[in-house]
C-alpha cells in the first residue's frame, strides 16, 4: 500500500515546513518537497493543512473492568473512536487485582486488546507487592515490551498502592530501567471525606469534588515526587489537575529532579460547575477522578504546558453510560468514575490552545504525540514525521469546523464532556499504519488491524 500526502505544511515538534510526505506499507519513507507521487499510490491532498504525527493518548482504558462494571468502549470502539480524532497510538492500563499475577493480567488485557483498531501499548499497574510482583515486573519489562509502571494512590480497599508498594516498585522501576507513574491522589483522605459527607446525607454528584479537594491531589503529588526524590527515580504523574500539584512540579524541576506531569484535555477545558447541574445523568457524567477544577486550575494547567512542566495531554478515556453511572444515584461514592475524551482531545486543544495562541503548531505536537512518545521511549517510531518512522499522520484542516456531541461521536457511553463544543480545526484525513482510516468524515477502521507496541526499558546507568 503505498499512500502519497501531497502540499501540506508537515508540523514536528521542532518545526514546521512544506513537504510532501510518501508511505510504502507501514512506514513513512520520504519527506521532502516536489515528490513524485509513485503510480497507482493513494494521493491525498493535503494543501493547505498541516501534517502532523499521528496523536499519541498516554492515558486511555478500553474494556477496563471498574467499580463493578466495564468499560463501554472495548479496544476496537476506543481505538476507532481515537482514529477518527487524530490519535493514531494510545497507551493503556494493565490493571491486576490485588493478588493477581500481573503476567495473567497482562495476558488478559492482551486478548481483549486483539481487536484494536489502532496501535496500543500498556502501563502495568502495581496494586500490590510480593516477591512475585518483584519477578514478574522483570517479566514484563525484558519479554513484553513495558517500561512504565502505574500506582494509584487513590481507591483504598480496592487498587490503592500503600507507601510500602510504591517504595518497593518504584525501585524495583529504577532497577529495570523503566518509569513509575501514580495516579496522585491520598486515597485515605478522599475514603474519610467520603464518610463524613455521607453521614451528612450529602449522597448526590455534587458531593464528588468536595471528597477531592486539590489539596487531597498535592499531597500525594508531593509524596510521590519526594519518594522519587530519594530513591533517584524519575516520575510521571497522570491527570494533574489542580495548581498546588503543578506547583510540586515546577518546583522539583527546578531543582533538578526528573518528573513529567500529564494534562487532560477535560481538565484543560471543563470547570467544577458541571457538579451542579440538576440532572443527575450531566453531573454524574463527569464524575471522575480527580474531578474538574475551578477556571484558576485550567489556567495554570495551561501555563504548565506553555512552560514546560506539563508535557503530554491525554484523556483517561474511561466511558460509562447512564445506567453504570446510575448505580450511583443513592451514594455518589458507587458512581464509576470517568469519562471520554479521545475522540475530541485533538480538537479541543487545537481549539483552545492553538487558535488562542497558547500553543504553536509545534508545541501541539509536542503535548499531544512528540513528548509521550519520547517520555515511554518509542520516538522516533513514533511522534515524528521522518523516513523510517511509523506512517501515522493526521492531515489537519486548520479551517475545518465541527459540533461535538454524544450524537455524532463513534465513542460509546451516550456522553460527551465536551458536549455542543464547536471547534475549528480538525482531522481531514487519518493514516494509521500506512492505511487510511479516516477521510472528510468517513471512519474505516478495522477491528484487530491495531498492532501491539513493545516499548523498550531505559538503558540503566550501570550498562557498560
Ligand atoms: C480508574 C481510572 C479512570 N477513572 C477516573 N480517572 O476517574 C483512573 O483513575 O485513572
Ligand atoms: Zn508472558
Ligand atoms: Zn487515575
Ligand atoms: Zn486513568
Amino acid at each position: 500500500m503505498t499512500v502519497f500526502i501531497r502540499g501540506g505544511t508537515v508540523v514536528n515538534a521542532d518545526r514546521a515546513f512544506r513537504a510532501d510526505v510518501l508511505c510504502e506499507g507501514d512506514k513513512i519513507v520520504a519527506v521532502g518537497e516536489q515528490l513524485e507521487a509513485p503510480a497507482g499510490a493513494q494521493v491525498i491532498d493535503a494543501g493547505g493543512q498541516y501534517v502532523l504525527p499521528g496523536g499519541i493518548d498516554p492515558h486511555t482504558h478500553m474494556n477496563l473492568p471498574f467499580m463493578g462494571t466495564v468499560t463501554a468502549d472495548d479496544f476496537f470502539t476506543g481505538t476507532a473512536a481515537g482514529l477518527a480524532g487524530g490519535t493514531t497510538t494510545i497507551i493503556d492500563f494493565v490493571i491486576p487485582n490485588p493478588q493477581q499475577s500481573l503476567l495473567e493480567a497482562y495476558h488478559q488485557w492482551r486478548g481483549w486488546a486483539a481487536k484494536a483498531a489502532g496501535d496500543y501499548t500498556f502501563h502495568v499497574a502495581i496494586t500490590w507487592w510480593s516477591d512475585l510482583v518483584h519477578e514478574e515486573m522483570g517479566e514484563l519489562v525484558r519479554k513484553h515490551g513495558v517500561n512504565s509502571f502505574k500506582h494509584f494512590m487513590a481507591y483504598k480497599n480496592a487498587i490503592m498502592a500503600d507507601d510500602e508498594t510504591l517504595v518497593k516498585s518504584f525501585r524495583r522501576s529504577l532497577e529495570l530501567g523503566a518509569i513509575p507513574t501514580v495516579h496522585a491522589e491520598n486515597g485515605e483522605l478522599v475514603y474519610q471525606l467520603q464518610q463524613d459527607l455521607l453521614k451528612q446525607g450529602l449522597t448526590g454528584p455534587s458531593s464528588h469534588p468536595l471528597s477531592r479537594p486539590p489539596a487531597v491531589e498535592a499531597e500525594a503529588a508531593n509524596r510521590a515526587i519526594a519518594i522519587a526524590s530519594v530513591l533517584h527515580t524519575p516520575l510521571y504523574i497522570v491527570h494533574v489537575s489542580c495548581k498546588e500539584s503543578l506547583d510540586a512540579i515546577t518546583r522539583a524541576r527546578a531543582l533538578g529532579q526528573r518528573v513529567y506531569g500529564e494534562a487532560l484535555a477535560g481538565h484543560l477545558l471543563i470547570d467544577d460547575s458541571v457538579y451542579q447541574h440538576p440532572d443527575f445523568e450531566v453531573a454524574a457524567g463527569h464524575v471522575m477522578s480527580p474531578p474538574f477544577r475551578s477556571k484558576e486550575h485550567q489556567r495554570a494547567l495551561w501555563q504548565g504546558l506553555q512552560g514546560g512542566n506539563l508535557h503530554t495531554t491525554a484523556t483517561d478515556h474511561c466511558t460509562f453510560c447512564a445506567e453504570q453511572k446510575a448505580a450511583g444515584r443513592n451514594d455518589f461514592t458507587k458512581i464509576p468514575n470517568g469519562c471520554g475524551g479521545v475522540e475530541d482531545r485533538m480538537a479541543v486543544i487545537w481549539d483552545e490552545g492553538v487558535n488562542k495562541g497558547l500553543l504553536t503548531p509545534s508545541e501541539f505536537v509536542r503535548v499531544t504525540s512528540a513528548n509521550a512518545a519520547q517520555i515511554f521511549n518509542i520516538y522516533p517510531r513514533k511522534g515524528v514525521i521522518a523516513a523510517g518512522s511509523d506512517a501515522d499522520l493526521v492531515v489537519w484542516d486548520p479551517a475545518g469546523t465541527r459540533t461535538i456531541s454524544k450524537a455524532t461521536q463513534h465513542a460509546k457511553g451516550g456522553f460527551n464532556v465536551f458536549e455542543g463544543r464547536t471547534v475549528k480545526g480538525i482531522p481531514s484525513s487519518t493514516i494509521a499504519a500506512g492505511k487510511l482510516v479516516f477521510h472528510r468524515g468517513e471512519l474505516m477502521a478495522v477491528e484487530g488491524a491495531g498492532r501491539h507496541i513493545d516499548r523498550p526499558a531505559f538503558v540503566p546507568v550501570s550498562a557498560g
